[in-house]
């Protein structure tokens, strides 16, 4: 194992239900990591993109916001687990998520919360190598052409249990079957589409092809819900 302990930005720390993809309804302890360099235009997170020093506050300071700041704790995997039965979470199901979480080598994390009986899922766009435990569940978000100028990784479309994608028209989907075609993912691997931002002509657009080809709709339950 890696002998340097590694320290994890993390922005927001958290028990809900899952609202998206295959695991929509389970109970989840989401951990929202700091950073993201890709751009997503109508991205729902873009107060994770900047990892700013003046922004680093305490583990207490960083648990205690009520609201979506750029505010990030610095923590190791052995800290983060002491925080999850302080703050007494009843999930086994850890999400990690961000900001782009695949910029950080995961793998102590995964297998100090492995150890303890935790089960991982990784929500990431699959434009960083992926630095995981085997047993964990990832889910791959393609994000094309987005400003930062980063690619999808064939090697990431490879491992990913899901693909969840955001659509909103049908150039998205061209853009998809494209993917699809030049990175194949593994034959077993679920596709979800996501309809960007809950717009009605996203959702229409997202279930009529779901039905046509017999792929998952992923809705943003937690959106609807009003709930984290
Ligand atoms: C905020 S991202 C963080 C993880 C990673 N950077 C990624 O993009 O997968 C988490 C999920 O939210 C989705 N997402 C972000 N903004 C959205 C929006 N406005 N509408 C629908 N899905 C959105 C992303 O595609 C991704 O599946
Ligand atoms: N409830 C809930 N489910 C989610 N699934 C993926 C999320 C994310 O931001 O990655 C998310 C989120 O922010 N909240
Ligand atoms: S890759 Fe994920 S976190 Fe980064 S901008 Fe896009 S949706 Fe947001
Ligand atoms: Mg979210």
């Amino acid at each position: 194992m890696n002998p340097i302990t590694t320290l994890y930005p993390v922005n927001e720390l958290f028990e809900t239900i899952q609202g998206e993809g295959m695991y929509t309804g389970t109970p989840a302890i989401f951990l929202r990591l700091q950073g993201c360099p890709v751009g997503c235009p109508w991205c729902d997170t873009q107060h994770t993109w900047e990892t700013s020093e003046d922004a680093k506050v305490s583990a207490q300071q960083m648990l205690a916001k009520t609201s979506a700041t750029a505010q990030w704790a610095e923590l190791t995997a052995a800290q983060l687990l002491e925080l999850f039965q302080q703050q007494n979470f009843n999930a086994k199901h850890v999400v990690i998520t961000g900001g782009e979480p695949a910029m950080f080598d995961l793998r102590e994390l995964g297998q100090t919360l492995e150890q303890a009986g935790y089960r991982l899922q990784i929500e990431t766009s699959g434009t960083f190598e992926l630095k995981l435990t085997e047993n964990t569940w990832v889910t791959v978000s393609p994000k094309l052409d987005m400003p930062g100028g980063y690619l999808v990784r064939p090697d990431c479309m490879k491992r990913a249990n899901e693909i969840k994608y955001p659509v909103a028209m049908q150039k998205h989907i061209d853009a998809l079957d494209n993917l699809l075609r030049r990175c194949p993912p593994r034959a077993d691997a679920l596709i979800a589409l996501q309809p960007i931002s809950q717009r009605p002509r996203a959702t229409e657009l997202a279930i009529k092809v779901c039905i046509e080809r017999n792929w998952r709709l992923s809705v943003q339950l937690h959106k609807y819900l009003n709930i984290e």
